[in-house]
């Protein structure tokens, strides 16, 4: 029975009657809120993060990924344990604080055109985000979803340019805002504290930054230089030691 309770708290997310049910109760928010900042916000935090990482080898010792996040954007994450019983791990504010409208962390994954096939990379998978205009993004970093998301990111490769980033299936990100997919859900108790926000990363995007993105297109025919992502803005001020909670039916396009 233990373990039937289990495989439900991990499925329930993706049954429709449960959300319904939650929905009319008032216990998810089903909104599909303005953005939170813009997308120009997001895209210039992170360019200002991704070249203070990769600046970090210029330096001899070579400061740790987390330690320039920190000096960047005055705050580190990390993943532990939730501090919601049976929710598996979380991740946490560990060390500074966290001002209203910052990224916080970005979901990793390959993103599915809605034509896409994804069947058999969905069974029994919590990671598959879905957006506003029915793309996915599947953010489990371990069997088929791990190989077709490592395949695709070689065959992206733009000579010497990486055209993501692939560490964060080894949990050992080189950017360490790539583990969005670990946020848990809200709880009546403990209120979300970050958003999902949809944006894209155009052709403008450095080319020599693309190695810190978490994402990569599954169909080779999506034009590259047009990348669906997803940021965790922080919807108030968070403290080190907090742990990140989203709404998981509440996106922001
Ligand atoms: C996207 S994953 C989040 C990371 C997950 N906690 C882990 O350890 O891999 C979503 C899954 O986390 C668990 N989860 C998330 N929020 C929860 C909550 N508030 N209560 C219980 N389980 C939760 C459920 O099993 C859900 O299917």
């Amino acid at each position: 029975i233990k373990t039937l309770i289990q495989r439900w708290n991990i499925y329930k997310y993706r049954f429709l009657p449960w959300v319904a049910v939650n929905l009319s109760r008032g216990d998810i928010i089903p909104i599909a809120q303005d953005k939170l900042i813009s997308d120009d916000d997001i895209l210039q935090q992170l360019i200002v993060t991704f070249t203070a990482l990769k600046e970090r080898y210029n330096r001899s010792p070579i400061d740790k990924a987390e330690v320039v996040v920190n000096n960047v954007l005055g705050f580190q994450i990390g993943q532990k344990s939730s501090s919601i019983k049976e929710a598996g791990s979380g991740v946490f504010v560990t060390k500074g604080n966290v001002n209203t409208g910052q990224v916080v962390a970005l979901y990793p994954g390959t993103v599915y055109l809605p034509s896409d096939s994804k069947f058999f990379q969905s069974l029994g998978n919590q990671f598959m985000f879905k957006c506003s205009d029915n793309r996915y993004i599947d953010g489990k970093g371990t069997g088929l979803s791990k190989s077709i998301f490592v395949s695709c990111a070689n065959r992206d490769r733009i000579g010497l340019y990486e055209a993501c980033d692939t560490t964060w299936i080894k949990n050992t990100c080189s950017c360490p805002l790539n583990v969005g997919q670990y946020v848990n859900n809200h709880t009546k108790t403990k209120s979300a504290n970050v958003q999902y926000q949809e944006f894209d990363f155009t052709s403008d995007f450095p080319l020599e930054l693309r190695k810190y993105i978490p994402n990569v297109n599954f169909d080779s025919a999506t034009d590259p230089n047009f990348l669906r992502s997803i940021a965790l803005i922080s919807t108030r001020d968070i403290h080190s030691g907090e742990e990140l909670l989203s709404s998981y039916f509440t996106v922001s396009h």
